[in-house]
C-alpha cells in the first residue's frame, strides 16, 4: 500500500453502495463508515412532499455526514489508517441541487462549502452505474416503505446528476482515482467470481 487509502462507493439510490462497501470492508479488512437513513426523522416525509420538506432533510443529511466526515479525519485519515464509507460528502450537493431552489439552495451552498471545503476527500471513489429499471427494481428489493412511491422520474434525474457529479469530482486536484461498476451486469452479491473481480481491481488502485 503506498499510503492509507480513504475509500467512498457512490452511486444513485439503490444502487447497491452499503452492500457493496459492507463486502469490500469484510473482505479487505477496513472499517466501514455508513450513512445514517433509518433514523432520518424527515425522509418519509420528504417522499410524501419534496418541496415542503427538502430544506430540512438536506440539512440533517449535511450536518450528520459532516460529524461523521469529522470523526473519520480523527479516527483514520489523521492516523495514516485505512477506511471505507458507503458515501462521498459531495452527494449531499448532488441531491441539494436537484431538491431546493432560490435562496434555500444559495443558502444551503455556502453552508455546505463552510463545512466541507476543508474536509478530507476520499483518493478512491467506487462508482457504480445502473439504469433506472435496475435500481428500481433494487429499490423494491430493499422494502423501505416511504422510499416505494418514489417518483421514477426523479430517480431517472438523479442518475444524470450522479454521472454529472462523479465527472466534477474526477476533474478536481489531487483528482481520486475512480473505479466504475457497472451494476446492471455486475451481480457482487449472488457471483463470487465478480465480486472477486472487483477487489482485484480496488487492490490495484490502493
Ligand atoms: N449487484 C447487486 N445484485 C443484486 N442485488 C443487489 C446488488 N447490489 C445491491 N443489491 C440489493 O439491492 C438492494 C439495495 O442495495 P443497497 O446496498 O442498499 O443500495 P444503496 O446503498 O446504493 O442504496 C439491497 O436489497 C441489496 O441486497
Ligand atoms: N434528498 C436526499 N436524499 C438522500 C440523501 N442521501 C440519501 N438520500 C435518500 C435516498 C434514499 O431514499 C435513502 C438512502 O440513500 P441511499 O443512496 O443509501 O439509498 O436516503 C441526500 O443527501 N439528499
Amino acid at each position: 500500500m503506498k499510503q492509507a487509502p480513504f475509500i467512498a462507493v457512490e452511486g444513485p439510490i439503490g444502487a447497491g453502495k452499503t452492500t457493496l462497501a459492507s463486502m469490500l470492508s469484510t473482505e479487505l479488512h477496513l472499517p466501514i463508515i455508513k450513512e445514517i437513513v433509518e433514523e432520518n426523522p424527515f425522509l418519509d416525509k420528504f417522499y410524501q412532499n419534496i418541496d415542503e420538506w427538502s430544506f430540512q432533510l438536506e440539512m440533517f443529511f449535511l450536518c450528520n455526514r459532516y460529524k461523521q466526515l469529522e470523526d473519520t479525519g480523527l479516527q483514520y485519515i489523521e492516523k495514516a489508517q485505512p477506511v471505507i464509507s458507503d458515501y462521498h460528502i459531495y452527494k449531499n450537493l448532488i441531491f441539494a441541487e436537484r431538491t431546493l431552489k432560490g435562496v434555500k439552495l444559495e443558502k444551503y451552498r455556502q453552508i455546505y462549502h463552510l463545512l466541507t471545503d476543508d474536509m478530507p476527500k476520499p483518493d478512491i471513489i467506487i462508482y457504480i452505474k445502473a439504469d433506472l429499471d435496475t435500481l428500481l427494481g433494487r429499490i423494491r428489493k430493499r422494502a423501505r416503505s416511504f422510499e416505494q412511491e418514489m417518483d421514477p422520474a426523479y430517480l431517472e434525474q438523479l442518475i444524470i446528476d450522479y454521472d454529472k457529479g462523479i465527472q466534477f469530482l474526477a476533474e478536481q486536484s489531487p483528482s481520486p482515482r475512480i473505479l466504475t461498476v457497472n451494476g446492471n451486469e455486475i451481480d457482487f452479491v449472488e457471483n463470487q467470481a465478480q465480486f472477486k473481480q472487483i477487489v482485484s481491481d480496488v487492490k490495484e488502485l490502493i
